[in-house]
């Protein structure tokens, strides 16, 4: 972590723009000396001294690529608004739960001790997160990308510092749902095996009742092609759901305030599935007038 923490401030201090290749240097030289100790996350830190209640207006600049977070619990729908978003505004949609996974599919050296970590629910360490999404980044860079939706980052203090620190995040979005809801859609969520493809087979049904109104979401059901080749992460179980709700709320649920601190968070209540949340989220982000929306929502 000191090596961290000798970064942290180097690019901190020096970042006055946005580049990517902030990124890389930060990562390049942040090395995994003892991955065994240093693959899962550590405790927070305390972020007491970042309270605070400015509120600035939201970046209106249609023609500088967005540079957004999304934040919420697991199973809220970040994926699926993150992705939707991208887009419409045709950035790249980087989820770094996606970069794990596929770091544990391809078998390196550390992907057995990373899926421990992760079908436990667990965090895993910033260094690890940091160097993927560096890769990720500079990829994207030598592809000619600019901009991003960051969905499942950051998810510590010290990550959403370390971003604040190489570039100017404009907008993070809080996605909110009914605890009830939470547990079922990860629950239910299944994907294709082939195509990759994202599919919920929960009902969620919640009746309004003491004044509290109810909540319909509809099952989002795969097309017949995939219904034979769907798999549910391993993560994905009752019990690891419920860590990771646990981790969310002790982890990531202080970067919210680190971003409400800075003005710079969104609050969106869900109010029910796709067809309801996502023109009310388009009216939020004042893109409902988008000329690609529809094509955004295929
Ligand atoms: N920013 C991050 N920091 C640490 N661990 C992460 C991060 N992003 C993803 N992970 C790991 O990948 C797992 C899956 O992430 P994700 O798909 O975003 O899950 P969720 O549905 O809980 O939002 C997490 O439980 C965690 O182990």
């Amino acid at each position: 972590m000191a090596v961290l923490n000798r970064l942290l401030l180097r690019v901190g201090a020096r970042a006055t723009t946005t580049s990517h290749s902030k990124f890389r240097a930060f990562s390049s030289s942040c090395s995994i000396v003892n991955p065994e100790a240093d693959l899962k996350a550590s405790p927070p830190s305390s972020s007491s001294s970042l309270l605070g209640s400015k509120l600035l207006p939201l970046r209106q600049d249609h023609h500088h690529p967005v540079q957004w977070v999304f934040l919420g619990c697991p199973g809220v729908g970040k994926g699926t608004y993150a992705s939707r978003l991208s887009k419409l505004l045709r950035v790249p949609h980087i989820a770094t739960g996606d970069l794990v996974r596929d770091e544990l599919s391809s078998s390196g050296p550390l992907s057995s001790q990373l899926a421990e970590i992760v079908n436990q629910g667990q965090l895993v360490s910033d260094e690890i997160i940091i160097n993927l999404l560096s890769k990720r980044l500079e990829a994207g860079e030598a592809k000619g990308e600019s901009g991003f939706i960051l969905d499942g980052f950051p998810r510590t203090i010290r990550q959403a510092e370390i971003l604040e620190g190489v570039t100017d995040i404009d907008l993070v979005v809080n996605l909110k749902l009914r605890e009830e809801a939470l547990l079922a859609k990860c629950i239910g969520r299944r994907i294709c095996s082939e195509c990759g493809g994202n599919y919920n087979v929960a009902c969620i049904d919640i009746k309004g009742e003491d004044g509290s109104p109810g909540m319909y979401m509809a099952p989002l059901l795969p097309p017949p092609h995939c219904a034979s080749k769907l798999i549910t992460r391993p993560d994905d179980t009752e019990e690891v759901v419920k860590e990771r709700l646990r981790i969310y709320y002790e982890m990531t649920q202080p970067v919210e305030e680190f971003y409400r601190s800075r003005g710079k968070l969104l609050e969106f209540d869900l109010p029910g599935g796709i067809p309801e949340s996502w023109p009310k989220l388009l009216q939020a982000l004042h893109l409902e007038d988008h000329d690609d929306k529809q094509s955004a929502a295929a």
